[in-house]
């Protein structure tokens, strides 16, 4: 999935930097000066050059380019941050000298004051690879290294489309009728993969005939590089889905998949004249199911079109046993204890359920043929959770 979502990786575009959280570097970060650029005071104090007393002969503060320090037995006052001018020998603080009568006295330490050109960083120096997620620390970085725009992957756009006649959109669930989970859900999930999805691109139920589903797949393709769709997945008397690809003339890039829950969980490509590659994924309709769908196939995929590494499983050992499902992967969800490293089966894991979900941090991967035993240690796959989430 990665492989193929990396084959289409979305276009570099350069964006300001402000406007560049959750995208991914399509070109290497690099500084535009030495970091620092120039030679910087890190304490409140006075620039000196050579052995006092000296003699005041100015100030300098942040922002400023200081005159030269031209004759020994001088100094300036000097802000925090400011430029050091060139011919100070050392820079003594505030609260270590002494003025009297326009001299000023004191020791300066032994380690340099001040901070050296190039410290932190090289002009040029790479300092993140390509492909790696922008977050908040990386846009600080990139101001200081003079950055004004970044050159980014564009944000992969999704839709989601829901299919099902049996469902509700508002109100509580009975008489045959149950609500959409996943209208609701499955966006917000996507949008933490970095997917740009707008209100408009979320449609459903989507009328149970075959038209209706090709029409409304068409539409979605018209703008999204993924379109998502829930149910129908299936060879029921209305799941449409593989007839509405067939008609679409998508290629399957994976049709069902050996794992519980999940399996009809499907992704075909389409390619377009002009070579453009967007993805239809067939998450199945049991709503956990289709977040097994999502954590397994769509987000390798996603991270391939935004040109990030290959997502890497963490691990976690089993503090109960969890039962394998045959010749079938489980991913069973599991609750992670992140500071012993343990992970927790939970309750309410039925594919229809949505419950146990609602309390994991990701699932664990049982393989097939196995039963996970107590101790074992397995990869998990996680939940794309933020920090806070789920702390108990
Ligand atoms: N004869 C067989 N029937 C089924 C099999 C099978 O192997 N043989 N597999 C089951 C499995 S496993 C799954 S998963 C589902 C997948 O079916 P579809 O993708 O075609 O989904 P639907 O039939 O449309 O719906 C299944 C189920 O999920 C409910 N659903 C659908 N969408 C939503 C939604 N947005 N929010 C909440 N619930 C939703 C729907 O009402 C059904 O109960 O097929 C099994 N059948
Ligand atoms: O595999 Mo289905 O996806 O168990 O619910």
């Amino acid at each position: 999935m990665y492989a193929v979502g990396l084959a289409a990786a979305l276009p570099a575009v350069a964006r300001p930097l402000v406007d560049t959280d959750g995208l991914t570097l399509a070109e290497p970060l690099t500084t535009r000066t030495d970091l620092p650029a120039f030679p910087t005071s890190s304490v409140d104090g006075w620039a000196v050059r050579g052995t006092g007393p000296w003699r005041v002969v100015g100030r300098v503060l942040a922002g400023n380019t200081p005159t030269p320090l031209a004759e020994d037995g001088t100094t300036v006052e000097i802000a925090t941050g400011a430029m050091v001018p060139e011919g100070t020998t050392a820079v003594l603080r505030i609260e270590e000298s002494t003025v009297k009568g326009g001299l000023v006295s004191g020791t300066p330490r032994p380690a340099p004051e001040w901070r050296q050109p190039g410290e932190e960083a090289y002009a040029d120096e790479e300092l993140l690879p390509v492909g790696t997620p922008i977050d908040p620390a990386v846009i600080g970085l990139a101001a200081s290294c003079g950055h004004d725009t970044l050159r980014v992957r564009r944000a992969p756009r999704a839709a989601l489309l829901v299919f099902g006649d049996e469902l509700l959109t508002a109100g509580p669930p009975g008489a045959g009728r149950v609500r959409d989970a996943l209208g609701p859900a499955v966006p917000a999930w996507l949008r933490r993969y970095g997917c740009h999805v707008r209100p408009s691109d979320v449609v459903g139920p989507v009328a149970d005939t075959l038209p209706a589903h090709v029409a409304a797949v068409r539409a979605a393709l018209t703008n999204a590089d993924l379109v998502c769709t829930t149910g129908g997945t299936m060879h029921g008397p209305v799941d449409h889905l593989h007839p509405t690809l067939e008609a679409l003339g998508a290629d399957y890039v994976v049709n069902t998949v050996a794992v519980r829950p999940g399996f009809p969980m499907l992704l075909a490509r389409l390619a377009d004249h002009d070579g453009r590659v967007r993805f239809v994924a067939g998450l199945p309709g049991n709503p956990q199911s289709a977040i097994v769908a999502l954590v397994s196939l769509v987000a390798p995929l996603l991270a391939g079109l935004q040109g990030r590494a290959m997502p890497v499983l963490p691990q976690a050992t089993l503090a109960e046993a969890v039962p394998g499902r045959g010749d079938h992967t489980h991913l069973a969800l599991v609750r992670l204890d992140r500071a012993a490293g343990t992970a927790y089966p939970v309750r309410h894991v039925g594919s229809a359920m949505l419950r146990g979900l609602a309390g994991a941090d990701g699932f664990a991967v049982i393989r097939p043929g196995t039963n996970g035993a107590q101790g074992d240690r397995v990869p998990i796959v996680p939940l794309p959770l933020l920090s806070g989430e789920r702390a108990s």
